[in-house]
């Protein structure tokens, strides 16, 4: 309406086609914004911004075409303006989305942080698995602070498991681990290291001193009256126990070891027994 058709042979074809080629990325980056963001406020300030850049790139290609006079010299500032407005609405809106990623980042960290204590607790029992025991043995090792291990394994826990079910198995487990757990003293820790296996870690304690704490709680294991859900009549267990002193200095696993290879030993000796 305000200019004049130019010449064909007048046009500028390089013009023509980089200004083209910015209104033809333009468009891609507006549908890669609709179709990867969630709609909000930055997704809004991002599209407007780059509508308003489309309409300078628009105007900017038509003046390819058409020649306007010299008079009508607010059609260059209308040509210009939006692209500034537009490019001055995406700075704030990457400005917000910088802020948006921030605490979106600082969520997952706290997540991963939660998932990741709670994957050292062991589901069945709510005690830690044997892993967090190896990293606090290994840390012991470190400041080279003697301590005293015991492992516990229930007596026939296939069998019962056979007998009942394993919904019943599971809540023997749980309450076996409270039992355990209620029994010992202010610093001592149990973990289930797997199956019907316990493992106690005694800080700083003779092997005597963990061996009255430990018949304690196998005491009170054997008084639990279970009563599982098909009969509802009370099932007795026994627990089996072995202790270790572990001297300074010895790494985790080889402790662990020493306290397990003790309780298989005890174990084939009392079947040998009942043979
Ligand atoms: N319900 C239940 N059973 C489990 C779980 N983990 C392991 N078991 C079962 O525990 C049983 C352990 O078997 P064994 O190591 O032979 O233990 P046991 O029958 O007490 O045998 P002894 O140790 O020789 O007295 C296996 O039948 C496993 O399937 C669990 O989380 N829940």
């Amino acid at each position: 309406m305000n200019g004049q058709l130019k010449a064909i042979e007048t046009l500028d074809w390089l013009d023509v086609v980089g200004e083209g080629g910015i209104i033809l990325m333009t468009s891609v980056w507006i549908f890669f914004i609709f179709a990867s963001r969630p709609p909000g406020r930055v997704t809004t300030l991002l599209i407007v911004g780059l509508c308003c850049f489309l309409i300078s790139g628009l105007l900017d290609l038509l003046d390819e075409f058409v020649s306007y006079p010299n008079d009508k010299f607010w059609l260059y500032w209308v040509e210009s303006l939006p692209a500034f407005f537009g490019m001055f609405l995406m700075t704030w809106a990457l400005y917000q989305w910088h802020q948006e990623q921030f605490k979106l980042n600082q969520q997952l960290c706290r997540r991963e942080a939660f998932y990741r204590e709670h994957s050292q607790i062991d589901f069945v029992t709510q005690l830690y698995r044997a892993d967090y025991m190896r990293t606090l043995l290994t840390l012991n090792q470190s400041q080279n602070i003697p301590y005293s291990l015991a492992m516990l394994d229930i007596d026939n826990f296939a069998a019962f498991n056979r007998r009942y079910n394993t919904n019943d198995g599971d809540r023997l487990l749980r309450e076996v681990a409270e039992i355990t757990v209620m029994n010992l003293r202010q610093n001592d820790l149990a973990c289930r290291y797997a199956g019907d296996r316990f493992i106690l870690f005694f800080p700083q304690t003779h092997l005597c001193d963990a061996k009255l704490v430990v018949q304690q709680i196998t005491q009170a294991i054997s008084h639990l009256a279970f009563k599982p859900q098909k009969t509802g009549k009370a099932v007795y267990h026994d627990v089996s126990y072995a202790l270790a002193e572990i001297k300074q200095n010895t790494d985790a696993e080889n402790a662990i070891a020493q306290v397990n290879q003790k309780l298989e030993q005890q174990k084939m000796i009392r079947q040998a027994q009942a043979c």
